[in-house]
């Protein structure tokens, strides 16, 4: 490895980048190497294409800042693969090629299995280990975020392993569209045709884009037959049923139903849970089962959002540099509901603690010492600090204007008496999740 005089290594820029874009971080970056760092420019090395790509659509930025920030130099980060002969982009064969296009997260084996995806799931491993043999086309519908690309990538990534020879094509649906209208701008339809026609496998996500639109629904009709006729496997998702596809040619339609059309549902609650864990593990992340749990019931629709939860529990982690626990969590959380709704008020929280323990407020803001005042006072200081962005001024405040060291004490007491006090801990998860709701 060329050093350039500046003693920053990899494992620096990589946790930086964690700090720069938790969103994007995964745990295989710590499979990463330094190439060379030579010139202003840092060559990264990753064990498969997919990651390359993967890093420079998502990660480029934040590799070129972190490098930057630590070394105090201009530095351009580059990502190549650490197998022979790979070029990305260049295979020869244009740019729908899936070694150049898949996401290293989107494999079978980071998908969860649960009774809301198992057909499709197992449709879809069918299709990978025989291609054009057993379902043909392969149509998997659901709703947004319920996993259907996340399949057709699992699908191309175990073609590509057994069948490396073979021509594997992924693209949107948009993308076919917007490539076929260009072909005819540029008097190049014949080119076009020729490529989709010739592929061993065609898998396109969201087939619902040729609705209402003639000329490429018959482009596509006669792309699917030709493929068809010649035992190649097609590979299609859409937003609803072949048959709940209101603008779309019958002749379409039909053909779509020819093979295999699968459902996939929302996940249920213990598929939720599997699946945070599964998302955690990718990221490098512990957590533990009652953090899982606690996500899985605040997220329910779509399984985007429940990344989207995880990804605001990691960076709150970073942030105050702290484990990730049941309390960080409802911490992230609730200050992501706030953002999305209203802010929650020192009162709000108050007012939950005070009828949870059935107190008066002028009693929580009174002198008294009595332990059933002083807990719940005490509970609600705790609170209050958790789920609001006030001060230990304020909350004092809101509490018979006590002062920031008398909230700093109950806030740490709190703390550690339901670390040992499991019906203190139960009536602080519970109160949590009122306020957090
Ligand atoms: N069963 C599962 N196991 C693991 N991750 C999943 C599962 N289902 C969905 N996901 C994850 O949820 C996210 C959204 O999934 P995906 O993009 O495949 O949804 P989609 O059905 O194609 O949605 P859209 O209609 O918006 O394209 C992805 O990060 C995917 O990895």
């Amino acid at each position: 490895m060329a050093s350039q005089g500046t003693q920053v290594s990899l494992y620096e820029i990589i946790n930086k980048v964690k700090d720069l874009d938790p969103e994007s971080h995964r745990k295989w970056f710590d499979e990463l190497k330094l190439i060379t760092f030579d010139g202003g420019v840092m060559q990264i090395g990753c064990p498969e294409s997919s990651m390359v790509q993967y890093l420079i659509n998502n990660s480029s930025a934040s590799f070129n800042k972190a490098a930057q920030s630590l070394t105090g130099h201009l530095v351009t980060v580059e990502f190549m693969t650490l197998e022979p002969g790979f070029m990305p982009q260049a295979s020869g064969f244009d740019d729908h090629d899936a070694s150049c296009r898949l996401n290293p997260d989107l494999t079978f084996d980071n998908f969860v299995v649960g009774p809301c995806n198992r057909l499709a799931h197992a449709s879809c491993v069918a299709v990978a280990n025989n291609p054009g043999e057993t379902y043909n086309p392969l149509f998997l519908y659901g709703k947004v975020g319920l996993g259907k690309t996340h399949l057709l990538h699992g699908i191309c990534y175990e073609m590509i392993k057994s069948h490396p020879a073979s021509k594997v094509s992924i693209l949107t649906c948009e993308e076919f569209v917007n490539n076929f209208i260009k072909s005819i701008k540029d008097g190049t339809v014949t080119k076009f045709q020729s490529q989709f026609r010739n592929v061993d496998t065609l898998v396109i996500d969201d087939v619902q884009f040729l609705r209402e639109r003639e000329g490429s629904q018959e482009e596509f009709f006669h792309t699917f037959n030709a493929l068809y006729e010649s035992k190649k496997q097609i590979v299609l998702s859409g937003d609803s049923a072949p048959g709940e596809m209101k603008q779309l040619e019958e002749r379409l339609v039909s053909r779509f139903k020819w093979g295999l059309v699968a459902r996939i549902d929302p996940p249920t609650y213990e598929t939720r849970i599997a699946i945070v864990q599964k998302k955690a593990q990718l990221r490098g992340l512990v957590i533990s089962e009652d953090v899982a749990e606690f996500i899985a019931r605040r997220v329910k629709a779509n399984i985007r959002e429940l990344e989207g939860a995880l990804t605001m529990i990691y960076a709150l982690a970073r942030t105050e540099q702290c484990e990730i626990d049941l309390d960080l969590a409802t911490m992230a959380l609730s200050v992501e509901s706030d953002q999305g709704t209203r802010q929650l008020s020192i009162s709000d929280v108050i007012k939950i603690v005070a009828e949870y323990y059935n107190v008066k407020l002028t009693d929580l803001q009174s002198k008294s010492r009595s332990q059933s005042i002083s807990l719940p006072r005490q509970v609600s200081m705790y609170l209050a600090r958790k789920h609001t962005r006030s001060s230990l001024e304020e909350i004092g405040g809101h509490l018979g204007g006590r002062d920031h060291t008398t909230v700093m004490h109950a806030c740490n007491k709190i703390k550690m008496c339901k670390e040992n006090d499991e019906e203190l801990n139960l009536q602080i998860q519970k109160l949590s999740e009122m306020i957090a709701s």
